[in-house]
């Protein structure tokens, strides 16, 4: 378990982190997500001992991880996963980490299986591609078989394979009962892997709530219908602040008018529905919604961060 009290961490005039009071439980996977330099490598950095707070403070298991005997079975951590002497195989760069805290060789080779780098586990580290060095920093941080897992952005760099197996690896990692912190932008990734999240933007705590939670919190607008008669129910339905964001033969995706009134003007204009359906937001709209004012770094294409709507009024985020 990794416990955060009032956590705050100041650079010059930069608060990258604020008071966070957040305890990150064992047996799910948490995803810790936020726009570009909203604190996540900060906080992580703190929890692991290698920045000091400016104030507050964060447990490991119980204690600060600086005053853990055995500190490689407390956390397991990947933050940078090319800092690995390129000189040694991938073998010999677990053997010589595992050989300062005890660990063999058997569980080395276990290691190198579990993460897929078997086949090439006599290769030289400094040849590996970004999604090797990943694996390989996946399987130093497993080393010690610690009770946190905390990993920044692990998916970053891996193919479709190395993909899906952190997908179902992680979550199997949490059901052993350890803690897995993970950070990562890959929306879509994150809504499959984590079971709940700690959203944080401009160094704020903005939610620690359920991935369920997260997103029935942010209600879209948008409604699909299916009907034999979309055309004319486009013309009836279009009017100010409506919108349509998809048509395809005899389907319709409107934003701005409530699903009811939909229903009610098929009925009274006599046309049959196939399908009236409100549409759940994704992970990444309610993330979006949440962080859009949070977003420090904007691309400079044009392209407005946010759906595109006023954020509805949700319910809390932080308990
Ligand atoms: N060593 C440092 N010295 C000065 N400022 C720093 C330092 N480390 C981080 N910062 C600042 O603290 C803020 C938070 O940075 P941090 O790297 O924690 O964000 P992040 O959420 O990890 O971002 P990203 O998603 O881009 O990795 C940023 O404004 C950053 O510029």
């Amino acid at each position: 378990m990794i416990e955060m009290h009032q956590l705050s961490k100041r650079y010059g005039d930069v608060l990258a982190v604020d008071s966070f009071d957040v305890t990150i439980r064992p047996g799910v996977v948490t995803g810790f997500l936020g726009p570009n330099g909203a604190g996540k490598s900060t906080t992580m950095r703190m929890v692991l001992g290698l920045d000091t707070p400016t104030s507050g403070s964060v447990l490991v298991n119980g204690r600060p991880y600086r005053d853990s005997p055995a500190p490689i079975t407390e956390i397991g951590a990947l933050l940078e996963a090319k800092s690995l002497d390129k000189g040694r195989s991938a073998r010999n760069h677990l053997l010589a980490l595992g050989a300062t805290v005890g660990v063999g060789a058997s569980r080395v080779d276990h290691l190198l299986e579990l993460v897929g780098l078997g086949d090439v586990a006599h290769k030289s580290a400094g040849s590996f591609s970004l999604g090797m060095g990943q694996r390989l920093g996946v399987a130093t941080a497993l080393l010690g078989d610690p009770a946190v897992v905390m990993l920044d952005e692990p998916v970053n760099g891996l193919d479709p394979d190395g993909i899906l197996w952190i997908r179902t690896f992680l979550p199997a990692l949490a059901a052993e009962g350890r803690t897995v912190l993970l950070s990562s932008h890959l929306m879509s990734e994150m809504e499959l892997t984590a079971q709940h999240l700690v959203v944080v933007g401009r160094g704020r705590l903005l939610a620690d709530v359920s991935m369920a939670g997260f997103i029935a919190g942010a209600t879209t607008d948008r409604v699909r219908i299916s009907s034999p008669d979309a055309g004319r129910l486009r013309e009836l339905l279009s009017g100010p602040g409506v919108t349509f964001t998809s048509e395809t033969r005899g389907e319709l995706v409107v934003q701005g008018i409530p699903v009811a009134r939909i229903g009610e003007c098929a009925a009274q204009n006599r046309l049959v529905l196939h399908a009236l359906v409100p549409l759940v937001p994704s992970l990444e709209e309610a993330y979006r919604a949440l962080t859009e004012d949070s977003v420090q770094y904007h691309g400079g294409t044009g392209w407005t961060v946010g759906i595109g709507v006023p954020a509805p009024a949700r319910p809390a985020l932080v308990p």
